[in-house]
């Protein structure tokens, strides 16, 4: 059995601001009081791994050395036609994405490096997609969780939608006919990848 997490303060080991907008949101209902790696002044681990656990453990390991609990988030999109491709390169595709919010959107960027690998494909290429997103929780004493939660769906282009972050105005959840980035956030934290990651990180935790 995982040990629980009482009321009290959580690191967030990440850097993304709107990633930590999402988890901040997921985590304050359970009486956590989440703090950023930035705020905390914790360097920046370099994202070596080559899966997403990994990653995610490289980052709450790191975050971890303050001497809270840390809960990281690795994620990222999967598209079915490039063999899954960027996937855990996702943000490298986009390069520094998580400063879109001041210096413009360099997904955008990596969106059109995807679009031109499905335009050689041909007109009737499959746009499938998923978000991929791993949640690891990391006890400074060395106790670890690594959950994994995905949504399906597929890529449009143009992009759609101001709300959300990252790729959110590119990819449409199966069923639906907005982006990400046209749905309310509580819309989103009810369907995708990091809410489907969360409620299994609940289960064993809280
Ligand atoms: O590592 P941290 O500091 O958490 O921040 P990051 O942006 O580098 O995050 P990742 O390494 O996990 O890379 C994830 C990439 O996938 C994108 N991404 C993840 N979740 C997303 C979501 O819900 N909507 C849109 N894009 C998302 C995100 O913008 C990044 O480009
Ligand atoms: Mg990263």
């Amino acid at each position: 059995m995982t040990r629980k997490l009482t009321p009290g303060k959580l690191v967030l080991a990440s850097h993304n601001k709107g990633k930590l907008k999402e988890i901040r949101a997921l985590v304050e209902p359970y009486g956590m009081e989440a703090i950023s790696a930035a705020d905390l002044g914790l360097p920046e681990p370099e994202e070596t791994g080559t899966t997403f656990a990994e990653n995610a453990l490289i980052k709450a390991r790191s975050a971890a050395a303050s001497g809270y609990v840390a809960l990281s988030d690795d994620s990222g999109l999967q598209v079915a036609a490039l063999g899954g491709r960027p996937g855990v390169y996702t943000a490298d595709w986009a390069e520094r994405q998580w400063f879109e919010g001041e210096a413009g959107r360099d997904w955008y960027m990596a969106m059109g490096k995807v679009e031109g690998m499905l335009a050689e494909m041909g007109p009737d290429v499959d746009r499938s997609a998923r978000f991929v997103c791993t949640l690891a929780l990391v006890w400074p004493d060395g106790e670890e969780l690594v959950v994994e939660g995905e949504v399906q769906g597929s890529l449009t282009w143009p992009p759609r939608g101001a709300l959300g972050f990252g790729y959110d105005p590119v990819f449409v959840a199966k069923g639906m006919d907005q982006t990400f980035a046209e749905i309310d956030p509580e819309h989103k934290h009810a369907i995708s990848h990091r809410a489907d990651a969360f409620a299994k990180l609940v289960k064993a935790v809280f």
